[in-house]
């Protein structure tokens, strides 16, 4: 199978028997494919850092992180722990690479490089699930794997892996069922949170970093997604999770431990020597409590506790992290190892249970780097898989699909009707010679004002759903960029996917609008203006979707509209905003050249009978340009996308790191 070599097996082989989980056929299966995806001949990833400091850059710079020193092999499984505001998620975040650390070195394979160069290679499992609650457990994390997993995979083998993952998550009798969210929940809590883990294992990650993932989980479920997380560490993935007040049976689940305490290390290395390393400093813990919590209290300074008949009195933060930093276990070792020693089974146990890491050679190094090229489905691909799955978002959303489109067609009777009354009898000119006498009072206003309430109303059925098309998702959109998914692939597909809204929506408008008003205007001229103008009102909405708020949005998002149709050159007339030499300003928004096709086009068919250039010179509107209108209805909604996708990509951009 393409990109699926059979060369991990020997990883697979070293997997430990200890865990009962192993013997599960679901489970060897998904350990199969998945030390087939990592490619475990290659060298994997393992951090090390020296003196890791991270000050916030705001205000006068407060110091979260500070002299954390560590090594974490490859293949090594940690956990990370530490009272509230310790700095644990500051440190996972400055090792993801996401948040730049002020001072310290920052080493990947023994080489100091930026880690966010390597974020296809690793996973981060977010503390809130951020899945798409309309689409089913298993749609979450296909798109996941299909996306992240190398391009040269067939559909096929990516469907297996994620049968394997799905199983072994134990997702299989939900696997159909919509996640659904927090306000409308579907599947239980702890199946959304393995689906939250599931998306990040379906791409088959060398690290994979998880910030809580037993939290609010039963016991049998966070001992399963324990066993899981240790069973894909033997692979050779390193795996690092922040974890508070595990159960005793979690907290032994975890090769490793960093314990961090106001943002600097009081004990980094093997789980099972911490007991050891604690009593030596004076403490003593009871044999009935869970050591996880005795920790937690000695690292936060509340040890007191603990040292009765220790004849211990220091129990403060400040003695731990002096006595660790004085026990001489602070500096990184680390050593060359070579490919063979790389594939030898019990030189990588020992590793995982040692705080020694690995520097690559060169070669190494170049294949991880084909490894990273390798990963991720084509730019074409990706566009696809989005707009797909926004399809199914809004299959799903039927609800509002039909509301917005039944919202237009209400729009459409309301300016209908306020047109019905003139029966089709919307301009009254000065009639060409030799007729001219008989001419009575000229009309040039209803025209125009058709094509501004139509621009208003559009605005305000459209606003609203244009601006949910980003407004909603955010956070999945920092977790997938975050973990390399193209930007521009992700924005072209949910546009598409817009496409047949708004061609639906200008459709049941134009219709209703039509039958009522019975405007001069032929139906598929008026069709494309109001389905131009519907695109540029949902470029509008886009924008703001951006900049402002979730709950603010839809608001500013018809705010905006209104403005853009209030531009539309009737109130005050066109011809007043030139004489002000502000006609750029008018010109700049859709709403005047909406008007001015409908002036084109219920003015044109009575040039036989009324002198036209008259009511141009009155209105300030040109005639005869409903192509160039059109055109620029276009070229505003598509510079709208193009601010909106800017917008995108620059905002909040430490978000997507
Ligand atoms: N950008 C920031 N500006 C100011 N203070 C910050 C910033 N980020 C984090 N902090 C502070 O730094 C400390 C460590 O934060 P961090 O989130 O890393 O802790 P934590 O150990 O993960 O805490 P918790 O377990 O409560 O999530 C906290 O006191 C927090 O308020």
């Amino acid at each position: 199978m393409d990109g699926c070599v059979d060369d991990g097996i020997s990883d697979y082989a070293e997997y430990e028997p200890e865990d009962d989980f192993h013997n599960s056929p679901d489970f060897q299966r998904f350990i199969r494919s998945m030390s087939k995806t990592i490619e475990t001949s290659s060298i994997g990833l393992s951090f090390d850092f020296e003196n890791l400091t991270y000050v916030t850059k705001k205000g006068r710079g407060k110091k979260i992180l500070q002299g954390v020193t560590g090594t974490m092999p490859r293949g090594s499984c940690w956990g990370v722990m530490g009272g509230s505001g310790a700095g644990k998620s500051t440190f996972v975040n400055v090792l993801m690479g996401k948040l730049q650390a002020t001072a310290g070195i920052m080493k990947i394979n023994g080489w100091e490089k930026d880690m966010s160069k390597y974020k296809k290679l690793i996973g981060y499992v977010p503390q809130d699930d951020v899945v798409f609650s309309e689409l089913t457990v298993r749609e979450n994390i296909l798109h996941s794997a299909r996306v992240r997993l190398p391009s040269s995979w067939r559909d096929k083998a990516i469907q297996d892996h994620v049968d394997s993952l799905i199983a072994c998550l134990q997702l299989t009798h939900v696997q159909h069922s919509r996640v659904g969210d927090a306000r409308k929940p579907v599947i239980s809590g702890g199946q959304r949170k393995r689906v939250n883990i599931g998306m990040e294992l379906a791409a088959a990650p060398m690290a994979i970093f998880l910030d809580e993932p037993t939290s609010g989980l039963d016991s049998t479920s966070a001992a399963s997604i324990m066993r899981l997380l240790r069973a894909i560490s033997r692979l050779g993935v390193t795996t690092i999770a922040i974890i508070h007040q595990p159960r005793e049976q979690i907290f032994y689940g975890f090769d490793q431990l960093l314990l961090l305490s106001q943002g600097q290390s009081v004990y980094s290395g093997p789980t099972e020597n911490v007991h050891s390393y604690f009593e030596g400093l004076g403490f003593a813990f009871p044999k009935r409590a869970n050591p996880a919590d005795t920790l937690i209290d000695i690292i936060t300074g509340d040890g007191a506790q603990y040292t009765v008949g220790a004849g211990k009195k220091e129990t403060d933060v400040e003695t731990l992290i002096d006595a660790w930093r004085a026990g001489g276990q602070y500096s990184v070792r680390n050593k060359h190892l070579s490919v063979t020693s790389l594939n030898d089974g019990s030189s990588k146990r020992s590793r995982r249970s040692s705080n020694q890491s690995l520097n690559s050679t060169v070669e190494q190094e170049q294949s991880l780097q084909r490894t990273m090229k390798a990963r991720g489905a084509s730019w074409p691909a990706q566009v696809f898989y989005c707009f797909k799955r926004a399809m199914t978002q809004q299959v799903r959303n039927s609800t509002s699909f039909f509301f917005e489109i039944g919202v237009g067609a209400l729009a459409g009777v309301i300016i209908g009707l306020s047109a019905f009354a003139s029966n089709g009898h919307l301009f009254q000119g000065i009639y060409k010679q030799p007729f001219t006498p008989l001419s009575s009072a000229v009309d040039y206003s209803s025209t125009p004002q058709l094509g501004l309430l139509g621009g208003l109303a559009i605005g305000l059925a459209a606003s609203a759903p244009g601006f949910w098309v980003f407004g909603e998702e955010k956070q999945m959109y920092f977790r997938e960029t975050a973990s390399g998914h193209s930007r521009s692939a992700y924005y072209v597909g949910k546009l598409l996917s817009t496409l047949l809204r708004i061609a639906l929506s200008s459709f049941h408008f134009t219709v209703f609008l039509g039958i009522l008003a019975t405007p001069l205007i032929e139906f598929q001229w008026m069709y494309v203006a109001n389905l131009l103008y519907f695109w540029c009102v949902y470029g509008l909405a886009s924008v703001v979707s951006m900049l402002v708020k979730r709950e603010n949005g839809p608001l500013i998002a018809v705010l905006g509209s209104l403005i853009i149709g209030v531009l539309g050159g009737v109130a005050p007339p066109l011809r007043t905003v030139k004489s002000w030499n502000m006609e750029w300003l008018w010109r700049a928004s859709p709403g005047v050249w909406l008007t001015e096709a409908y002036f084109t086009e219920n003015l044109t068919p009575l040039d036989y009978l009324y002198e036209l250039e008259l009511a141009e010179q009155a209105t300030g509107f040109t005639l005869r340009q409903y192509g160039l209108d059109m055109g620029m209805l276009f070229l505003i909604g598509f510079v709208y996308r193009v601010i909106a996708y800017l917008g995108l990509i620059y905002i909040n951009r430490d978000k997507q790191r």
